[in-house]
């Protein structure tokens, strides 16, 4: 069985402990490696080697930076099928997604090559007599990026391109389930001998342990966290410890909001799609629905339909499985914990509603929830399984005030044809997306940010390059009567 190794100034290392992780194929309950468990020593010396890079890098031109980040996302095209396999293996991904998500990787790269030539400074008058004022735009110095599992490759792009590209240097720790694609992207950073030793280090082990040491480090400048709100509320106290900045993109919760005047077909489908993206797993997808009671019930019966209508199983086994795994044993428990509490609260199950039947793996079956309440846990608290609750609303405004009821800010969606229904919706929903007649996924030139719980800062576009750069504001004087 595979076994990985950290990766540290430019070496495959042993870790200071002789502790595991074994890697488990959701669909499978199979172990496909083993990673090892780094200590806090290690993270000491990840950060010393990112550190003692960061001003060679800094000070390399920006052009040579953004060859080496489209480099990266060339190397990844040609090991497309290998990352495609193994996010499959590791995450239960279905093949049409997990080919998605490696190209989106890709795409990312390519896309944060770009901005090498587009960080610009400025230069203001200054009040003073021979003055100028000089805005130098630097990188914010080393990143600690923390990946979920949910989208190890994608995300693990988002952090390690926009930090190359921007002249930080990075310390990345994927998600203790899914590390073997990161591990695999190592390899590729390993091969180029482009990339200076100490720019990309890679260190694998659990969050608690090793993601905290990370982010209550003194020498890292930024900590880039992707995750549940728990755990980034766990990232930002440590981060406090030396005023570390943190840039986090937390939990969802989003509403989509059906009004009367929405084309029934397009909502059923996006939002069946959106809500079993990932087997449920994406903190984009649609959460909950709130819908006009006046087509409620046509809407849920064709949603059931929908629903009843997905294949599920082993990804890996079949292009054509809509539906996988989900990532953990604890993950189904939770997800079913969740469904029995609804019906418990008097929600209706109406398809699914229980545990896949396949003899191995965590699959649960796509689940329709009708009668729920606003109140409800299963309305207010991230589900992230492929379960769907709907709740009825009388006029616009009972919509737009359930849609904003909640800790979470990500993602929102609303299904009109009606431009001012549309508009009120769009002005009046305090969330960080909002997609008109279609569900997620968001695009790199945007800026993924969450509202309230769901995260500080953002990734993606002119803006999530904006979050890895510092200020730098220099007053030039100059003597006038030399000349
Ligand atoms: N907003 C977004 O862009 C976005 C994207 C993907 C996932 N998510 C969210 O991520 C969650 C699912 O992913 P998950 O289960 O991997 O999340 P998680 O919070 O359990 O873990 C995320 C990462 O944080 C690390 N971590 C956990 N505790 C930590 C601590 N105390 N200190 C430092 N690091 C710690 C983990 O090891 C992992 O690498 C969901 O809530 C989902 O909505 C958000
Ligand atoms: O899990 C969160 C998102 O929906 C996926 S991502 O933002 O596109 O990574």
């Amino acid at each position: 069985m595979q076994t990985h190794q950290l990766y540290i100034n430019g070496e495959y290392v042993n870790a200071s402990s002789d502790e595991y992780i074994e890697i488990e194929n959701p669909a499978t309950e199979e172990t496909i490696s083993r990673t090892v468990k780094a200590t806090k020593e290690d993270v000491n010396k990840a950060v010393a080697a990112a550190s003692a890079a960061q001003k060679g890098w800094e000070l390399t031109p920006n052009i040579e930076r953004g060859k080496i980040v489209r480099a990266l996302g060339d190397k990844i095209e040609e090991n497309k099928d290998r990352f495609i396999d193994l996010l499959q293996e590791e995450q239960g991904k279905d093949y049409g997604l997990a080919s998605g998500e490696v190209d989106l990787a890709i795409d990312y790269f390519r896309y944060m090559s770009e901005w090498a030539r587009r960080i610009e400074g400025e230069i203001l008058p200054s009040d003073r007599q021979n003055e100028n004022i000089f805005i130098y735009k630097k990188p914010i110095g080393v990143v600690g990026g923390i990946v979920p599992w949910n989208f190890p490759v994608f995300i693990l792009a988002r952090k390690v391109a926009t930090a190359l590209v921007t002249g930080c240097t990075i310390v990345l720790k994927p998600s203790q389930q899914t590390p073997n694609t990161a591990v695999e992207f190592t390899k590729l950073i390993d091969e180029m001998d482009e990339v200076p030793k100490g720019v990309y280090n890679l260190i694998t082990g659990t969050g608690s342990e090793i993601g905290n040491a990370l982010a209550s480090h003194e020498d890292v400048d930024m900590i880039t966290m992707t995750g549940s709100v728990p755990a980034g509320t766990k990232v930002m106290e440590a981060a406090a410890q030396n005023i570390t900045k943190v840039n986090l993109e937390l939990g969802g919760k989003a509403p989509a909001i059906v009004t009367a005047n929405a084309d029934i077909d397009t909502a059923v489908k996006h939002i069946t799609t959106s809500r079993l993206a990932n087997n449920g797993q994406a903190c984009t997808n649609a959460e909950r629905v709130y819908v006009h009671e006046s087509i409620a019930e046509e809407f849920t019966n064709r949603l059931q339909e929908a629903f009843e209508q997905t294949t599920m199983g082993d990804p890996r086994a079949s292009k054509n499985a809509d539906v996988g795994p989900l990532v953990s044993k604890d993950r189904l428990d939770e997800v079913h914990a969740m469904v029995e509490s609804a019906k418990k609260d008097g929600a209706k199950v109406i398809a699914g509603g229980e545990p896949g039947d396949q003899k191995k793996g965590y699959f649960y079956k796509p689940t329709v929830i009708s009668n729920a309440r606003h109140d409800m846990e299963i309305m207010q608290e991230e589900i992230f399984g492929p379960v769907i609750p709907i709740d009825t609303f009388q006029t616009l405004d009972e919509a737009i005030e359930k849609g904003n009821d909640t800790v979470f800010g990500l993602s929102s969606s609303v299904y009109s044809e009606d431009m001012n229904e549309i508009m009120r919706v769009v002005n009046e929903l305090r969330f960080g997306e909002t997609y008109v007649n279609r569900e997620n996924f968001e695009a790199v030139q945007g800026y993924h940010a969450g509202f309230r719980k769901s995260g500080l800062g953002g990734a993606d576009g002119k803006h999530g390059v904006e979050d890895f750069l510092a200020t730098h504001v220099v007053y030039m004087q100059y003597n006038n009567e030399k000349n």
